[in-house]
C-alpha cells in the first residue's frame, strides 16, 4: 500500500488528531521544561565536583540539595501530567472515531468480498490509542531535544561534543535501520494471525458442523498453517528487532563509559574540569535516551502506523453516510423500475432488468428455481446491495434517499439465514434497540405468530439466547425472525424463504400474519419454493436466470407457468406446507410458452 494513497482518509484522521490541538500544545509546553529540568543532574554534578568539593563547604551541598529535590520533584510532576493528557489524547481519538470505524466496519461487511476477510480495523484504532499511552509518545516530544543536549556537551569541550554526536548517529542510524528491517515481517505477522484468528471464529461458529463430519484435524491443519506463518514473521521480527536492540543498549553502555574516558584524558591534560567529565557522560544519556526508547517500543509504533494506513484506507473507501432530509412515513407502494443488481464485487449481474409494482394492502410471492436471483431481489428491496440499473422505489423515494436506520424501520426483513444475536429474545425482536418498547415487541411477537411459542421458552421474552440462536430450533428461529422483521410497524417487509423450517402451524400462522399486513395496508413480498408460502399472495413474479420471466395475478400466472398446476393448486389454496408440490422448478417450467415479464400491476 503505497504510503501516499488515500490522502482523504488520511486528512480524516488526522482531523481527528486535530480535535485535541490544545492538548498537544500543552504537552509539548509541558516537555520543554521537563526537558529543561533534564539538565538538573548534570548541573548538579558539576557543581558537587567543581564547587561543593573544591570548597567544602556542606552549606552549599545543602542548598544544592534542596534545589535538585524540588527540581526533580517538578519534573516527576511534569511527566505525570504529559503522561495522562497523552493518554487521554489516545482515548480521544479512539472516541471520536469508535463509532465511525465500527459504522465503516458493518457497512463494508455487507459486501460479501469482505466479509470474510479478517475485520482488524477495531484493533487498528486500538492500537492507534495504545500508542499514545506508551513511553513511545514522550519519545516523539523529547527526540527534538537530543541534538540540543548533544550540542551541549560542546560546551564542555568539542572532542567530548563530536565523540557524542559520532555515537548518537549510529543510534540513530540503528534505529531506522531498525523500523526498515522489521518493518515487513511485522506487517506479515499482523496479517497472518488476523487470518488464523478469522478462520478460528469461523469454525467455532460452525463447531457442529467440524464435529460431525470429523474435520476437527483438517481445521486444525489449516488452523495452524496461517498460526505458523504468523509465528515465523513474528520471531524473525523479534529476531532482528531484538539482536538491534541489544546492540543500541551496549553501545549505549560503551558510549557512557567512553564518554568518560575521554573525558578523564581531557581533565589528565587539563582541559576539563572533573565535574564537567561527570556531567558530560550524565548529558549523554538523556540525549540518548529518546533514541533507545523508540527503538524499545518499535512493535508498538509498527503496529500503530500500519493501523493507520490501513484505517485510512477503510475511511476513504467507505464514507461517512450522508445527511438525509427526513421523509414522512411512507405508504406500501413499491415501484421496482428495470432494476439490474451485481453482488458487490462481481462483475456479472445476477438480477437483469427486473420491474414490477406493489400497491399498498398487496401481498407478491417471487417464486424460480434455485439460483434464479430471488435473494439477489430481497437485498435490492431491502437496499442492502446496490442497483446497478433502475430503482427501487418506495412511496416515490429510491431508497437511498433514506437513512440505513430509517430504511430500516420502515422495510422489514426476514433474511434466508435468520441470524439471532447475543441477547434476549426480547431485545432480539426489538432489533437490540437501546430503548426496546415491550408494548411493540409483544405485538410483533403476536402478528408473527410467535407469542405462545415465546411464552413456553424458559424464561418467557428474557430468555436469553446465544449468537446464532443455538437454543431454538430453526422453527423457532423463523418465527423469532418473523416478528422482528415486523417490529416497528415497518410498510413493507420482505420474507425470504419464511417458512423453510415452519411446521404446518408456523405456516398458518406466516398466512395469518400476511394477511394481516395486507388488511393494514401494508405490502409484502415472498421468496418462495413451497406453494403455501404463496397462499396469501395476489401477485406472482417468476424469475429465472436473474429475469422476470412472468408476473401478474397470481393464480394466472401460474395457470401459465406451472405443468402440474392441478396438481399444485389446492395445496397452494389450502396454504399447506406439501413438500411433494413444489413450485415451479426450471424442467417444470414450459420454455415454449412466451411469458409476459416486466408487466406492473
Ligand atoms: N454473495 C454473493 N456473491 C456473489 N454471487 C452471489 C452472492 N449471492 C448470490 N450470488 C449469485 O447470485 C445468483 C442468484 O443467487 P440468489 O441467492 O439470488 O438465488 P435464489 O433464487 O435466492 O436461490 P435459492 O432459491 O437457492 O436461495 C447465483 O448465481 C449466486 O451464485
Amino acid at each position: 500500500m503505497a504510503e501516499q494513497d488515500h490522502k482523504k482518509g488520511r486528512k480524516e484522521l488526522r482531523d481527528g488528531l486535530k480535535q485535541s490541538r490544545s492538548l498537544f500544545l500543552i504537552v509539548a509546553l509541558f516537555s520543554v521544561f521537563a526537558n529543561l529540568l533534564m539538565l538538573t543532574g548534570p548541573l548538579f554534578m558539576l557543581q558537587v565536583y567543581d564547587r561543593v568539593l573544591a570548597s567544602q563547604s556542606e552549606a552549599t551541598l545543602v542548598a544544592l540539595t534542596g534545589l535538585v529535590v524540588l527540581l526533580y520533584g517538578l519534573m516527576a510532576v511534569l511527566d505525570y501530567a504529559r503522561g495522562r493528557i497523552l493518554a487521554r489524547i489516545g482515548a480521544r481519538f479512539q472516541t471520536i472515531f469508535d463509532k465511525r470505524v465500527f459504522d465503516a466496519v458493518m457497512r463494508r461487511s455487507v459486501d460479501p468480498g469482505y466479509r470474510n476477510r479478517p475485520a482488524t480495523s477495531v484493533r487498528d484504532l486500538e492500537a492507534i490509542q495504545r500508542v499514545f499511552s506508551s513511553p513511545a509518545a514522550f519519545a516523539v516530544y523529547d527526540i527534538p531535544w537530543t541534538p540540543i543536549f548533544l550540542a551541549a556537551i560542546f560546551i564542555f569541550h568539542p572532542i567530548l561534543g563530536w565523540f557524542a554526536v559520532a555515537g548518537g548517529s549510529v543510534l540513530i542510524f540503528a534505529t531506522i535501520l531498525n523500523q526498515w528491517i522489521t518493518r515487513r515481517p511485522q506487517e506479515d505477522y499482523q496479517k497472518a494471525s488476523a487470518v488464523a484468528e478469522n478462520f478460528q471464529t469461523s469454525v467455532r461458529r460452525d463447531a457442529e458442523v467440524v464435529q460431525s463430519l470429523g474435520m476437527r484435524k483438517s481445521v486444525l491443519a489449516r488452523w495452524q498453517e496461517n498460526r505458523n506463518k504468523a509465528l515465523e514473521s513474528s520471531i524473525y521480527a523479534s529476531d532482528v528487532g531484538g539482536t538491534i536492540q541489544n546492540f543500541t543498549k551496549a553501545f549505549r553502555f560503551l558510549l557512557q563509559s567512553g564518554m568518560l574516558a575521554i573525558g578523564a584524558w581531557l581533565v589528565l591534560q587539563q582541559e576539563m574540569t572533573p565535574g564537567a567529565m561527570i556531567a558530560g557522560s550524565i548529558l549523554l544519556g538523556r540525549a540518548l535516551a529518546p533514541v533507545e526508547q523508540s527503538i524499545s517500543q518499535w512493535p508498538l509504533v509498527q503496529r500503530a502506523r500500519s493501523g493507520w494506513l490501513a484505517l485510512a484506507e477503510m475511511l476513504e473507501r467507505i464514507p461517512e453516510e450522508p445527511d438525509h432530509t427526513a421523509l414522512p412515513k411512507p405508504k406500501a407502494k413499491i415501484e421496482v423500475i428495470g432494476v439490474s443488481v451485481t453482488p458487490p464485487g462481481e462483475r456479472t449481474p445476477t438480477l437483469r432488468n427486473v420491474s414490477f409494482r406493489l400497491e399498498p394492502g398487496q401481498a407478491l410471492g417471487v417464486i424460480g428455481p434455485s439460483a434464479a436471483g430471488k435473494s439477489t431481489l430481497a437485498r435490492a428491496l431491502t437496499g442492502i446491495w446496490p442497483t446497478v440499473t433502475g430503482s427501487v422505489r418506495l412511496d416515490g423515494a429510491a431508497l437511498d434517499q433514506f437513512a440505513d436506520d430509517v430504511r430500516g424501520e420502515h422495510i422489514g426483513y426476514l433474511p434466508q439465514d435468520v441470524a439471532l444475536f447475543d441477547a434476549s429474545v426480547a431485545d432480539n425482536i426489538a432489533r437490540l434497540s437501546t430503548s426496546p418498547d415491550a408494548e411493540q415487541v409483544v405485538i410483533a411477537a403476536k402478528k408473527a405468530g410467535a407469542h405462545e411459542m415465546i411464552l413456553k421458552l424458559p424464561e418467557g421474552y428474557d430468555t436469553r439466547i446465544s449468537a446464532g440462536g443455538s437454543r431454538l430450533s430453526g422453527g423457532q428461529k423463523q418465527r423469532l425472525g418473523l416478528a422482528r422483521a415486523m417490529y416497528g410497524d415497518p410498510v413493507l417487509i420482505v420474507l425470504d424463504e419464511p417458512n423453510a423450517n415452519l411446521d404446518s402451524s408456523g405456516s398458518a400462522a406466516l398466512n395469518a400474519a400476511i394477511d394481516q399486513m395486507k388488511a393494514a395496508g401494508k405490502a409484502v413480498i415472498i421468496m418462495a419454493h413451497r406453494p403455501a408460502a404463496i397462499a396469501s399472495c395476489d401477485l406472482l413474479l417468476v424469475l429465472d436466470q436473474g429475469m422476470a420471466k412472468a408476473f401478474g395475478p397470481r393464480d394466472d400466472v401460474l395457470k401459465e407457468t406451472l405443468k402440474n398446476y392441478k396438481d399444485v393448486a389446492p395445496n397452494i389454496a389450502a396454504g399447506a406446507p406439501g413438500t411433494a408440490a413444489r413450485l415451479p422448478q426450471g424442467a417444470a417450467m414450459p420454455t415454449s410458452n412466451p411469458i409476459k415479464t416486466g408487466g406492473t400491476a
